[in-house]
């Protein structure tokens, strides 16, 4: 191809690139913990390894990877209890001789490995124990700081091995909230339009289709959606990793979290550990649906029937802390722009709440 040929295919000007990264390997289904030994060797990540529990999934599924692969791999353990700087620090002491690092639990334990790993420069598997969130493939983590929750750029993991009967008997109510976090697409989808209209913000149409798309097919086959079955966990995972690869197009976790993300953020900070993630977005979602114009009440509808909370009372949160949540989401990344961040008064927002209840 000659030079002005290039020239007409390239105008002046183009100068866009954008680097997006997967894992390799993603492994859903039955006994699939057992396959992480062919995973590793495929990887070939190095000879030891540290590996990241919460205190119950230590008990879940870790002691079991660890006797699986101790032998193979010099294994070292580190409990995350929760997600915060000391927790950081101490972990990264943990992982500083090792060459990789894998995290088994929910989505602290997940998000604490892959910090750790992306600071040290080392791969990360994610061994997801529980549905309950879409980090599980993702490249970013949420960190929680004084002034709310933070998105901050990692890397996502090299391999996800997520073993659905492990998952199937974690408690319903984790599997109920990653629900309600791929249903919150909806609503996350709106508020990166509205802000691509109102304030010129890039979007990606590759990234919303396969988020909305996700979301729709979650609410289609919710019926399937039952405690303890294995084919609910395998739904719910593959809703999982398909919303986190809408974040991997993205770059950014736009596609899947707007206001009511802000809102369920909002909301840790003034009753932390109330509501699990989704739950606190979920509900959001029909509060922020109602204020794009859309079918709040199908959004309500579904998370009920998928068995998520859809009011305050029933995770005996006051409905007074809903409300100011509604308005400290705009002090939560202030730089992502929602439909929360309009100008919501303290009457709209306590109309929002009482709206949960209705008939
Ligand atoms: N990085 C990202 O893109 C995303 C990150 N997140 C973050 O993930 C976190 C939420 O994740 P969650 O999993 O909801 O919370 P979590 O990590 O706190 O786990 C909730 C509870 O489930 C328990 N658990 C997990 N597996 C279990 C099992 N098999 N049996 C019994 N108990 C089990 C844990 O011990 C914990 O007590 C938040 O910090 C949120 O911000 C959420 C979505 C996306
Ligand atoms: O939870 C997320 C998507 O479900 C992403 O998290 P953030 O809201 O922290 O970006
Ligand atoms: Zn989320």
């Amino acid at each position: 191809m000659s030079k002005e040929q290039v020239q007409v295919l390239q105008p002046e000007g183009f100068n866009k690139s954008r680097w997006t990264q997967l894992p390799r390997d993603v492994l859903i289904g039955h006994e699939a913990i057992l396959q992480l030994p062919e995973i590793i060797a495929d990887i070939k990540p190095g000879k030891s390894a540290l590996l990241i529990t919460g205190g119950t999934t230590r008990e879940v599924a870790g002691e079991a990877v660890a006797n699986l692969l101790s032998g193979m791999y010099d294994i070292s353990r580190f409990i995350a209890g929760k997600l915060d700087s000391s927790t950081l620090e101490e972990c990264a002491k943990a992982a500083s001789p090792v060459d990789f690092l894998i995290g088994i639990g929910g989505g602290r334990v997940i998000d604490c490995a892959k910090i750790v790993s992306y600071k040290q420069g080392k791969p990360f598997i994610s061994v997801p124990t529980a549905a309950s969130h879409d980090g599980i493939i993702s490249g970013r983590a949420t960190l929680p700081t004084e002034n709310g929750s933070v998105s901050v750029e990692a890397h996502p993991p090299v391999a996800v091995v997520a073993d659905t009967g492990i998952i199937a008997k974690a408690p319903h109510r984790l599997m109920a909230s990653g629900c309600a976090d791929v249903i919150s697409n909806y609503t996350a989808i709106l508020d990166w339009e509205l802000a691509h209209r109102i304030r010129g913000e890039q979007i990606s149409e590759y990234a919303i289709a396969l988020s909305k798309m996700t979301a729709e097919i979650l609410v289609k086959d919710a019926n399937l959606i039952k405690p303890g079955q294995e084919e609910a966990a395998w739904i719910v995972v593959k809703a999982l990793v398909s919303s986190g690869v809408s974040m991997a197009i993205a770059g950014s976790s736009r596609p899947a979290s707007g206001g009511e993300h802000k809102f369920g953020h909002a909301l840790e900070r003034l009753i932390p550990g109330a509501a699990l993630h989704g739950e606190a977005c979920g509900i959001g979602s029909i509060m922020t649906m109602y204020l794009h114009g859309g079918d709040w009440r199908e959004i309500r509808s579904s998370l009920h029937h998928i068995g998520a909370p859809t009011t305050p009372k029933e995770l005996n949160i006051p409905d007074e802390i809903v409300v100011e949540a509604l308005m400290k989401a705009r002090e939560i990344r202030p730089e992502r722009y929602t439909i929360l961040d309009m100008g919501l008064t303290r009457e709209s927002a306590e109309y929002l709440v009482q709206l949960l209840y209705e008939e």
